[in-house]
């Protein structure tokens, strides 16, 4: 289990993570997401032993990462895939990590074939490598000492549509046998179909954090009306507050029986009315995180 306990890092007194609080538990695959500068891989970064939290704490299995005996044998570890030696081969790499990590040379040669690099290619220098053959070698220098946690930032980055099922596959399995998988990624879909739990940062703060299927259900509501800022208005003065959407949708809390009667009573037309369930996660994100998005999707 990784547990970040109260963490805040500041850079020059600003709060990149301001008492950020989660845990990520064995048997399940958590999604870490945000906005790009919510603070995803700095809390990534601190877990891992990279960064040093300003306070607050980050443990796996109630152990700091840099008092782990021998951390590559108990968590995996894939931030960056382009911070390997560009001058090494792909199998020097996993032959110097294991080494390291007094594994039998044997390891290599099943992680390069598990990760699908070919021996041709696992001769070549990681300097030529595409994005996807390093972040493959990524993950099998990660899942090269059987760990039973695995931390990955934006593992699906530079892979192909297949080689993002066959990510999928390996982290469902992955905790499917009892392992701790914790990972960030900004793309929804992959996380909606994977996670099952869900941790949301934005500005440095966790927004929502649980169950990806209770915080899916927990949407609230979504309306449509040609009249979109009307609505919202309406619901206001009723107080109901809501969030209103680029795409013209306006999402709130209250139950679509309240909705309605505000629109009706307002004289405003709807267009849709409906729970937001099933309205995805994209839809979830973009609220949740509406008050820390550049683009200001969501006012
Ligand atoms: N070494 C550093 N020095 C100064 N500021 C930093 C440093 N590392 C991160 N930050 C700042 O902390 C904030 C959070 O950055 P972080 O990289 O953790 O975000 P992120 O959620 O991973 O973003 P992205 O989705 O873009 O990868 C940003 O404002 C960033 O500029």
């Amino acid at each position: 289990m990784i547990t970040v306990e109260s963490l805040t890092r500041t850079y020059a007194g600003a709060a990149a993570v301001d008492d950020v609080s989660f845990t990520a538990r064995p048997g399940r695959v958590t999604g870490f997401l945000g906005p790009n500068g919510a603070g995803k891989s700095t809390t990534l970064r601190v877990v891992v032993g990279l960064t040093a939290p300003t306070s607050g704490s980050a443990t796996i299995d109630g152990v700091r990462f840099a008092d782990l005996p021998n951390p590559g044998r108990e968590v995996g570890v894939l931030l960056d895939a382009s911070a390997q030696h560009a001058g090494r081969t792909g199998r020097e790499i996993l032959a110097i990590a294991a080494a390291t990590m007094g594994l039998p040379g044997s390891r290599v040669a099943e992680m390069l074939e598990l990760v699908s690099l070919t021996p041709a290619e696992a001769r070549r220098r990681v300097r030529h490598y595409s994005l996807g053959m390093r972040q493959r070698l990524g993950i099998a220098a990660a899942l090269l000492g059987d760990p039973r946690v695995l931390i990955l930032d934006e593992p699906a980055n530079g892979l192909d549509p297949a080689g993002i099922r066959w990510m999928r596959d390996l982290l469902t399995d992955f905790a499917g046998r009892g392992g701790t998988v914790l990972l960030s990624s900004h793309l929804l879909h992959e996380i909606e179909v994977i996670a099952d739990d869900l941790v949301v940062i934005g500005g440095g703060r966790i927004v929502a954090s649980g169950a990806k299927e209770e915080l899916l259900a927990a949407a609230g509501t979504l309306a449509r009306s040609a009249a979109p800022r009307e609505l919202a208005h309406a619901l206001e003065l009723a107080g109901l507050p809501s969030t209103l959407a680029s795409d013209g949708s306006v999402r709130t809390d209250a139950d679509p029986a309240q909705v309605g009667a505000v629109a009706l009573a307002a004289g405003i037309a709807l267009t849709e009315l409906r729970s937001a369930e099933g309205a995805g996660l994209e839809d979830m994100f973009l609220s949740l995180t509406a008050a820390t998005q550049r683009e200001g999707v969501a006012a």
